[in-house]
């Protein structure tokens, strides 16, 4: 198992003597956790050091709100919402009510129409409420729960606290207080993982875990990428070869990455993959703007730019080898649609041809390409892959010479909205 990446070019040629040697020293640092950023390392080795007992406390809790929940309302934003949001879409089945709990996610943006008609929609269901803040004072999911917490109470009176699970910071911050003050069961976002990075954390894995997947193979999967990664062989550690293959994009003026995927289960797992990169490698007027576009949907729309719009833009493909699901496209008697030459077609093998046919055209065009390939879609291969990515991240931005893990520019709208809506002290 592991991710395979390719480039449309020569990418031993990339790395030179310096680049090796800058490489390995990033590799070392990160390792060794003694790197910049070094205090928000720790999911470095969290795969690998999480306890059964960790899981069974997860699944515990997981399995009680299956039993009295119909629906789990996960607020959050940001590293606090995508990581599950990603897996939790790339396993779905769409259009099937099962037996899985309904997971909706809140306080990811603000919207008094939606939260109006998220708590009409919850009125008759069983209900648990899991709220995720790492600083434990991000205004936007903290609104989300004022509403849902009063909801909350008005409906279920004292049982509400046993229906509310907080995920937050161990020592800090408002949201902390609140949940000793009012003895919900917590869970602890660690101290130094960063949002971004926490997906294998409870804050990604209750929600998993309360959808009914297997959090014990999403782990497993990680643990593989993570043994995997601690070899530094530019040849074979696929993270630094996508790190080191956007940098010599970067450098040769494409500043911009479009990840394009066939499968729209993988939608998220763009979302996230954008905030990962987006939040660790933009600072200091550096850095790859993060896109996304999801095929053949965006072939039709935006892949005339793509083709042949400004110059700027270099493209990774999400490829999945094996379908979960297919269909063969069959012989049909009268051919009115002239589609019988596609006979025998699964319609993943279609897909594999347009990404060839796109790749090649876009290549053409002027756009370079990498494509990384996964082997599946299931909890492995899913934690495998964004455990890749985050390793990737850190050494793309260790390459930049940034700091991968604070994000100072956020900072700046959130005390402009202080300053606006007078929030005292500011
Ligand atoms: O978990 P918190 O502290 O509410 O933060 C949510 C998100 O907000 C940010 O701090 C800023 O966007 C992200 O880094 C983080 O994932």
């Amino acid at each position: 198992m592991n991710i395979s990446v390719n480039y449309s070019e020569d990418y031993q040629g990339l790395v030179s003597a310096e680049l090796h040697e800058k490489l390995q020293a990033i590799h070392e640092g990160i390792q060794t956790k003694t790197s910049t950023g070094s205090d928000f390392l720790g999911w470095v080795n969290w795969p690998s050091s999480l306890t059964p007992e960790f899981l069974q406390d997860i699944k515990v809790t997981a399995d009680r709100i299956r039993s009295n929940s119909e629906v789990l309302v996960v607020i959050g934003i940001g590293g606090s919402y995508l990581g599950s949001k990603a897996v939790l879409e790339a396993l779905s089945t769409p259009f099937q009510k099962d037996d899985h709990l309904e997971v909706i996610f809140a306080g990811q943006l603000v919207s008094g129409s939606y939260l109006k008609q998220l708590i009409a929609y919850l009125d008759s269901k069983e209900v648990t409420l899991n709220v995720i803040s790492k600083s434990g004072t991000t205004t936007e999911p903290a609104i989300a729960f004022r509403f849902l917490r009063q909801y909350m109470e008005e409906r279920y009176g004292e049982e509400s606290a046993s229906r509310i699970i907080v995920t937050t910071d161990e020592e800090k911050g408002a949201l902390l207080s609140l949940a000793k003050e009012k003895g919900y069961k917590r869970y602890v976002v660690p101290g130094d993982i960063g949002g971004r990075y926490s997906v294998f954390t409870a804050v990604g894995l209750l929600p998993i875990a309360a959808a009914g997947h297997d959090i014990e193979q999403l782990i497993a999967g990680a643990k593989k990428a993570e043994e995997e990664l601690q070899v530094f062989d530019i040849k074979s550690n696929a993270a630094v070869k996508y790190a080191v293959i956007r940098k010599h994009l970067y450098d040769k003026g494409y500043p911009v990455e479009i990840m394009a995927t066939f499968d729209e289960k993988l939608t998220y797992v763009q979302e996230w993959w954008k905030q990962l990169f987006g939040e660790s490698e933009g600072k200091e007027g550096k850095g790859i703007f993060p896109a996304s576009v999801l095929y053949s949907t965006d072939l039709h729309s935006l892949g005339q730019y793509i083709q042949d719009g400004k110059r700027m833009l270099f493209e990774t493909f999400l490829m999945v080898e094996k379908a979960s699901d297919d269909l063969t496209v069959f012989e049909a008697e009268d051919n009115r649609d002239e589609l019988n030459y596609l006979s025998g077609l699964t319609l993943h093998d279609f897909n594999k041809a347009c990404h060839e046919a796109t790749a090649s055209a876009h290549l053409a065009g002027g756009v370079p390409q990498i494509t990384l390939m996964m082997e599946q879609l299931d909890e492995k291969h899913i934690g495998h892959l964004l455990y890749f990515y985050m390793m990737a991240c850190a050494y793309s931005a260790y390459l930049l010479d940034i700091n991968p893990f604070d994000q100072p520019g956020v900072e700046d709208y959130k005390r402009n909205i202080f300053k606006i809506l007078k929030k005292p002290g500011y």
